[in-house]
């Protein structure tokens, strides 16, 4: 299974502590990110990652095009919802691919828990 992580400024220590929790399940799928938010976890986790561009340089639109391409089976993407984002667009982008190709998707820890469980029930 591959799975998108992806974690704006704010919550990236967050993100840091929910792959380190799940850490065993999360080893086993493709861990696909956004550059730093992905620098952030192997670094710290020592988890495989798969790099792309930053978010505000077009990397949430490369994970949008992989969940166009049925290529992303779920995503964890912990927004901050008190900061602007100057990129806004391609996060919109992001949220709506993923309804549109109905991928299971979690913005807030709570959330990604119940994700990361139901996914992992499922194999
Ligand atoms: O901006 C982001 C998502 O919108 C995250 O990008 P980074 O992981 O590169 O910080």
């Amino acid at each position: 299974m591959r799975i998108a992580l992806i974690a704006h400024d704010e919550l990236k220590d967050e993100m840091v502590e929910f792959v380190t929790a799940h850490a065993d399940a999360l080893g086993e799928c493709e861990l696909v990110t956004t550059g730093t938010t992905g620098k952030r976890i192997a670094d710290e986790t020592g988890l495989a990652v798969n790099r792309q561009a930053s978010g505000p340089y077009g990397g949430d639109l490369q994970i949008g095009g992989m969940i166009a391409d049925d290529a992303i089976g779920g995503v964890v993407f912990l927004r901050d919802p008190l900061t602007a984002q100057a990129h806004e667009p391609d996060i919109s982008a992001l949220l709506r691919v993923c309804d549109v190709k109905d991928i299971p998707l979690a913005t807030n820890v709570a959330s990604a828990e119940l994700l990361v469980d139901g996914l992992l029930d499922e194999r």
